[in-house]
């Protein structure tokens, strides 16, 4: 990663001193068109409906459906408050005021990734949000994506990719007003980016190229395990799949269809002894996607610590969660799902504490308050609490 950090420094940079004629000349730098305009405008949408199936517009309603469904019940209680008597206390989750999508679109183009971010923060109440995504040789965004955008009611998009959208997102230019919150799937430039302007923005987390594991025993098919294999991997030259298997017969026959398609594909295949010891190596990989094919799937579920989402048995395909199920498919990878959760929600939220105590509850609080005030050498804090019950 740090090398490509160092790649996307100047990027980011450049961005930030020249606003965008910078997104214009990097945008033809990287995505090899020159552009005239950089918000897509209300005449672009209407067209691209135009251009879209119906068939493939109801698809997307359904799949916006399922991912309401699964992403409002999941959401926490906006106000948590609990009355202790004596006071009153509480948490109370408020939306960002403005949040930048990232919606990948270089290799392939990804309108269920809208879905993804825009559902969300949608269900969190954001106020504002804006969507940047890499324009096609015409200048154009691909039409399903425009109408994803339209659909999940995003208010500003904007034809630029990679590093140089999550600059313009994190530090604003002339034309795309700064954020609060970047989300968003991407290649490797675009991770290294977020992390790079993490430190003045928000970000969700590094969600870069694709990962699956696939644990499998005896049970499982290897043609199955191959095609999970195959689905991740075509997403980036850089996606990893990864076979933990206690049948030697699996891992050969994997091997084999695997490298058949990608023969220059990250794969990594190992075979366990037993399947306890499979699920160790998952743990410390964390992937982003872990298949669990083997006898008793649940009770294998029960020793997985570290994974984005994770699909459990024969009729569970990762596809499933990209784009219909409902769970949301932008997800921590290399590694960072030993400590980040994928997209929900909460993603477009920051929570707030808050307490209201009576005379009797800070009186009870009051001496170890002023003891442990005091013992950090802190005695104005000991005062405050002092002073107000004379
Ligand atoms: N983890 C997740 O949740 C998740 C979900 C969906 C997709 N993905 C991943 O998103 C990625 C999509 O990648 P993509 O490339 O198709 O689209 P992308 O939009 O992420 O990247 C395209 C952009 O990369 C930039 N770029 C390309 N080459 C560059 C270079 N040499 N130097 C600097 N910038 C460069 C260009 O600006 C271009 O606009 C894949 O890796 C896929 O696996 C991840
Ligand atoms: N598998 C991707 C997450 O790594 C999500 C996706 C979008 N479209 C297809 N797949
Ligand atoms: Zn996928």
């Amino acid at each position: 990663m740090d090398e490509f950090i160092e790649k996307v420094k100047p990027v980011i940079e450049k961005v930030k001193k020249e606003g965008d004629k910078a997104l214009i000349e990097l945008t033809e730098k990287f995505d090899g068109v020159k552009i005239s305009r950089i918000a897509v405008t209300e005449d672009e949408i209407e067209e691209a409906y135009e251009r879209v199936d119906d068939e493939l517009v109801d698809a997307l309603e359904l799949a916006k459906e399922n991912i309401e469904r699964f992403h409002y019940i999941t959401m926490p209680d906006r106000d948590i408050r609990i009355d202790f008597g004596d006071m009153i206390m509480g948490k109370r989750y408020i939306p960002v005021e403005r949040a930048g999508l990232y919606i990948p679109g270089g290799r392939a183009s990804y309108p269920s990734t809208v879905l993804m971010s825009a559902v969300p923060a949608n269900l969190a109440g954001v106020d504002e949000i804006v969507a940047c995504t890499p324009p096609d040789a015409e200048g154009k965004i691909h039409p399903l994506t425009l109408v994803a955008m339209d659909i999940c009611g995003v208010d500003e998009i904007y034809r630029v990719g990679g590093a140089q959208a999550i600059a313009a997102m994190a530090y604003g230019t002339e034309t795309i007003k700064r954020v609060e919150k970047i989300a968003g799937p991407g290649n490797i430039y675009v991770t290294a980016a977020k992390l790079i302007v993490s430190k003045d923005v928000s970000i969700d987390m590094p969600a870069g190229p694709s990962e699956v594991m696939i644990l499998a025993d005896e049970n499982a098919d290897a043609e199955t395990v191959a095609l999970e294999c195959l689905a991740q991997l075509e997403h980036d030259p850089m996606a990893r799949a990864f076979v933990a298997t206690t049948s030697k017969k699996i891992a050969s026959e994997v091997e084999k269809r695997v490298r058949d398609v990608f023969p220059g594909g990250i794969l990594e295949i190992k075979v366990f002894e037993k399947i306890g010891d499979a699920v160790e190596f998952a743990n410390s990989i964390a992937p982003e996607h872990l298949v669990i094919i083997t006898e008793n799937h649940w009770q294998v579920f029960e020793k997985v610590r570290h994974a984005g989402s994770v699909f459990l048995g024969r009729y569970s395909p990762v596809a499933a969660g990209d784009y219909a199920s409902g769970t949301n498919h932008i997800l921590p990878t290399g590694g960072f799902a030993r400590m980040y959760s994928g997209v929900s929600a909460e993603t477009f939220m920051k929570s707030m504490t808050y307490q209201e105590i009576s005379r009797e509850g800070l009186e009870k609080l009051s001496t170890i308050i002023s003891k442990l005030a005091r013992a950090e050498g802190l005695e104005w804090h000991a005062k405050s609490v002092e002073e107000r019950l004379k």
